[in-house]
């Protein structure tokens, strides 16, 4: 008999031991149960580590093959005070629009329209392979462009039941990282608004009321660049959100913040941009962060036709700034120009780490289907076509076409099969993982029967008497 005499214990090598357990099973070394566990556990974790390789950079391709930077249009429905008599000036294909303005019908291109009809789901489901991007280490960045009342807030924060794309991207990032057991990620939640140049934390303990005059001084954050190159927006809250609830609940609080923040006029939160920006972490090796930014821009209408004077105006001008500074970059990353005009306004500058290289772009242009409305219309629409005129696939004859779509589509098939893979691959490790932790309870149970409590060496008699003893033991514990 091979036992080992430690401490005056009798030792037995347990895998030595078959059992009947109290429910029937048969147990035939433990041990060895366990090391063939953690042996496939760690094979199903390479094989999980490989797939998750390939799906990063089959998305990737995918991504850059879409377009690093794409541009949506979405027209808002009818509303009553439209001019209901007239025709809409606004007919849509799937990438196409054509506005008639004055007689004269201008085409404008884009990667996909979601029409009157669309849904909120339909516009979320664009936007999820991005998100996935987020949670791969990429800089997001998804921003609501229109003019004033098109639905830029709607497709952003949404309404009561139907929710928009924050708080459906914020409860995809947490169902998306509770499926990866690869490696464990952690959020965190920022808001701010960008007014008359002036910035506003959204989450800050106590909220100074947004007094035009008062804003420098109570409002006025600055924007530091890391070594690293990454942009902070000094002393801006960052808030942990450890699950779910605690990040609606954070939102929820920014939103407040932005609508009870104005003394006087009512719609001022147009003439400001409001930034929501989900900060991700991901606990592998070496640490992962990325930003992925939410963004509800503020009304792009000309100052003319709104015949605005005094603040008006120049919360009209601060926004044009901006817009116009935010359509002068994205243009020159377009036509990869070695120098992107970021510095010309806050906007541009908060995202200079999220616009640029290996960073994803999403512009959902906001446009209204009404006769009144059209002049602005082709403004948005302008802006749509300036933003992504390089990329286009004007021109490209239409043989390249079909190829690039088979492609994508081939690309699309990879990422779903490997989602999949992975998804029956994290289920698999569960499991082990499980019968793992139970094997080794049961181990160590069994250990702690066989030793005497009183140091007593009960364990000869294990090595004499044989199962029937550690059966007892056994029950014992279980009794225990
Ligand atoms: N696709 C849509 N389906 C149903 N209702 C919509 C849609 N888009 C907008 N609306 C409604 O139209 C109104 C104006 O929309 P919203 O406030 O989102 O516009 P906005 O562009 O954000 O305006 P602002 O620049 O003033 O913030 C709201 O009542 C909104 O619920």
């Amino acid at each position: 008999m091979e036992n080992e005499a430690m401490g005056g214990h009798v030792m037995v090598p347990v895998e030595r031991l078959s059992l009947e357990l109290p429910n029937g099973e048969i147990v035939v070394g433990y041990d060895k149960d366990v090391s063939a566990l953690q042996e496939e556990i760690s094979a199903l974790r390479s094989r999980q580590r490989h797939l998750d390789r390939r799906r990063r950079e089959a998305l990737d391709k995918l991504i850059d093959l879409k377009g690093s930077i794409r541009v949506f249009c979405r027209v808002r429905p009818l509303v009553q005070t439209n001019n209901l008599k007239t025709k809409s000036p606004v007919t849509v294909e799937q990438e196409k629009i054509a506005v008639k303005s004055v007689g004269i019908k201008k085409e404008f291109s884009v990667d996909r329209v979601f029409d009157q009809e669309s849904t909120q789901e339909d516009v979320f489901q664009e936007v999820k392979p991005i998100l996935r991007s987020a949670l791969d280490g990429h800089n997001v960045c998804i921003l609501a462009y229109g003019q004033t009342g098109t639905g830029k807030t709607y497709t952003m924060e949404g309404t009561d039941g139907k929710l928009g794309i924050v708080p459906r991207a914020i409860q995809e990032l947490f169902s998306l990282a509770s499926e990866d057991s690869s490696s464990p990620y952690s959020f965190s939640i920022s808001m701010l608004e960008v007014y008359l140049g002036s910035l506003r934390d959204l989450l800050a303990q106590r909220q100074p009321l947004f007094r035009p005059m008062e804003c420098s001084t109570s409002c006025n954050l600055s924007i530091l660049a890391t070594k690293s190159g990454a942009v902070e927006v000094e002393g801006l809250t960052d808030v942990s959100i450890p699950d779910l609830k605690k990040a609606n609940q954070w939102y929820c609080r920014g939103r407040r913040a932005r609508s009870t923040s104005w003394t006087n006029v009512n719609d001022a939160s147009s003439r400001s941009h409001c930034l929501t920006r989900i900060t991700i972490r991901r606990h592998g090796a070496t640490e992962e962060v990325s930003k992925l930014w939410l963004i509800d821009l503020g009304g792009s209408e000309r100052l003319l036709k709104t015949g605005a004077s005094g603040l008006t105006m120049d919360e009209g001008k601060a926004i044009n700034l901006s817009l116009s500074a935010l359509g002068d970059v994205i243009a020159a990353l377009r036509r990869k120009r070695s120098h992107v005009p970021y510095r010309n306004s806050k906007l541009t500058q908060i995202l200079s780490d999220s616009l640029g290289d290996g960073s994803k772009v999403l512009m959902v242009v906001h446009i209204s289907p009404s006769e009144d409305d059209v002049g602005e219309t082709v403004c948005s629409l302008s802006f749509a076509k300036r933003a992504r005129s390089i990329e286009s696939n004007r021109g490209i004859p239409e043989d390249l076409k079909m190829l690039k779509q088979k492609r994508i589509a081939e690309l699309d098939k990879e990422v779903s099969n490997a989602d999949e893979e992975l998804k029956y691959l994290n289920e698999q490790i569960r499991r082990a993982e499980i019968s793992l932790e139970e094997k080794k309870k049961l181990n160590s149970s069994i250990y702690q029967a066989l030793s005497d409590e009183k140091g007593s060496p009960r364990s000869t008699l294990v090595c004499a008497a044989g199962k029937d003893i550690v059966r007892e033991a056994i029950l014992s514990v279980n009794r225990g």
